[in-house]
């Protein structure tokens, strides 16, 4: 595919524990796109932020990226005759790492406090971020901020500057993530759950924004969540996450249309549609999946109507069932599979 500037391989990710091992991500494969989105969807505990992590290097001993996987990123920083090539991520050193991430992939959490220290202006942490990472002076890196905090939509970003983060509301505070994410122009930005903590009026500001800066900033977006609606608004492809593995992962039109994983018609069954009359809302059966030496099965089998005895025994690869639509079941779902959604759900009474 053309201007592919993200290939992750086969990664996985594991934390030794005193019981055993948390496989938190198993064999996890996408590409990422210049100008594209990917939405990352999966429930709480799913793998979705280690598997973002492991990309950044930000998984902490003992926690391990195994041998196996690759992080193939397209970089010129480490090349010597500044042509860009393709860096393993997975095998890159912690001090290298200083030189990827905030540079060339920016960072967007949940928490907007968590990612602003309050004993500092917003100019001082953004200045820091900017001098640290370009050949700039504090007075140049000072007019970018300035650029970034306006392109975000803060009023009057020249005094703004010099506020320290309790002085901004809760919408304003993200928005400085985001400009901080951005200050250095990077090729990727990573967003995990970016508007959770935000009320309503303000998350669908906050999704517009990124949608209008990651076209201004011609950037690759991996945007995280647990929420389907966002992931309708702002993604182009898809990975659906269930204990630590990727169950589907197609464009967003054929998730929401055809999808083939029977995880995924679950999860779907469970969100009220505008379009169809949903009088109550359908927990998934079951228990959540086993994370701590898990079996190499799926781990959807306990909870899957479809599962067959081969399902019992082998490991499913990702495999590509119509082009660029890829899932990891044996059973995939088609438009003759009658759909078993009372099997697979319970249904309590909405709210
Ligand atoms: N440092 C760690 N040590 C041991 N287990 C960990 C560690 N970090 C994460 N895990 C485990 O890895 C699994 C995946 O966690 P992760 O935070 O990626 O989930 P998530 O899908 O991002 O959920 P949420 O939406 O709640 O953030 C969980 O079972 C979690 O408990």
């Amino acid at each position: 595919m053309n201007d592919i500037i993200l290939d992750v391989r086969n990664m996985s990710t594991h934390f030794p524990v005193a019981e055993g091992t948390v496989k938190a991500v198993n064999q996890l494969s996408f590409t990422l796109s210049k100008n594209e989105t990917l939405g990352i969807v999966g429930e709480t505990g799913s793998g979705k932020s280690v598997a973002m992590k492991s990309v950044m290097g930000m998984i902490k001993s003992p926690g391990y990226i195994t041998k196996e996987s690759q992080i193939l990123f397209k970089t010129n920083e480490f090349s010597k005759d500044g042509k860009e090539e393709f860096v393993d991520l997975a095998k890159l050193k912690q001090k290298d790492f200083t030189r990827i991430r905030g540079k060339h992939i920016g960072m967007v959490f949940q928490d907007p406090m968590s990612s602003l220290n309050p004993m500092f202006t917003i100019a001082d942490q953004m200045i820091e971020t900017i001098v640290f990472h370009q050949n700039v002076s504090i007075e140049e890196a000072r007019e970018r901020a300035i650029k970034l905090l306006d392109d975000v939509g803060i009023a009057n970003p020249a005094e703004r500057i010099d506020d320290f983060p309790f002085q901004f509301s809760g919408g304003q505070r993200q928005r400085v993530v985001i400009a901080i994410g951005l200050s250095c122009n990077p090729e990727i930005l990573i967003a995990d759950e970016p508007t959770t903590a935000l009320d309503v009026t303000i998350q669908a500001q906050i999704l517009e924004l990124m949608k209008d800066l990651q076209k201004e900033y011609d950037m690759g977006m991996i945007y995280i969540t647990h929420d389907l609606s966002v992931i309708a608004e702002v993604a182009d492809k898809v990975i659906v996450m269930y204990g630590g593995t990727q169950m589907e992962m197609t464009d967003i039109y054929t998730l929401f249309e055809k999808p083939r994983h029977p995880y995924t018609h679950a999860l779907l069954s469970c969100i009220p549609r505008h379009d169809i009359k949903v009088d109550l809302l359908n927990p998934i059966k079951g228990q959540p999946p086993v994370m701590l030496d898990p079996p190499p099965l799926c781990p959807f089998l306990p909870r899957c109507p479809y599962a067959t005895d081969k399902c019992r025994k082998e490991w499913p690869e990702l495999t590509e069932v119509e082009e660029n639509h890829y899932i990891r079941c044996f059973n995939p779902i088609s438009d003759t599979t009658p759909v078993h959604y009372d099997d697979v759900i319970d249904k309590k009474e909405a709210l």
